[in-house]
């Protein structure tokens, strides 16, 4: 095993420090975009993932909505950086979230278990703590989304 092999850094990671992964925060008619994959078809998140070695948050956020769902995000603007356990892995997240539009109407990939418009208050949805306790509350308090979604 050559050295490199033996210290692969593990993708999403400096290393050190938390898991990075970006995300969109796709918001229509007062609903959030959320998906849920096979391998963990119970937990709702933001479409996304962890970027690959070198790539730039928007980069990597292009591919995983292209991925995920067949979109392009349009108009990606930086929402917020978070801080949570990853729901998967249950590691350090740090969690970049750009609120943006979507080019089409998605499809989901054979990856996606489920994909959901939800305001948040539906009782079968579980969604991941970060989505669930900081996105989510930041998207009300900016009156995107709203209790019951909206019809405009
Ligand atoms: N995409 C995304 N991941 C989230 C969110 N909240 C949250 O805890 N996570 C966690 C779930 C996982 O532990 C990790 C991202 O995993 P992922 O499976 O989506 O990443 P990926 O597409 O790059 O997948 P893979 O190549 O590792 O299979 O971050 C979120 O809102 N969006």
């Amino acid at each position: 095993m050559t050295q490199d092999e033996g210290m692969a850094i593990p993708r999403g990671t400096a290393g050190t420090g938390p898991l990075l992964v970006v995300a969109a925060a796709v918001v229509r008619d007062g609903r959030l975009l959320v998906v849920s994959k096979k391998a963990a078809p119970e937990i709702f998140y933001l479409p996304g993932g962890k970027p690959d070695r070198a790539e730039g948050p928007v980069e990597a956020l292009v591919r995983e909505l292209d991925e995920e769902l067949g979109v392009r995000p349009l108009e990606p603007r930086l929402l917020a950086e978070v801080e949570a356990l990853a729901a998967l892995e249950g590691v350090p997240m740090r969690l970049t979230v750009f609120q943006a539009g979507i080019s089409r109407e998605p499809r989901p990939a054979a990856e996606l278990a489920d994909l959901r418009w939800i305001t948040g208050d539906e009782p079968d949805v579980r969604l991941a703590p970060a989505v669930r306790d900081q996105v989510l509350p930041l998207l009300r308090r900016k009156g995107l989304i709203v209790r019951g979604g909206c019809r405009t």
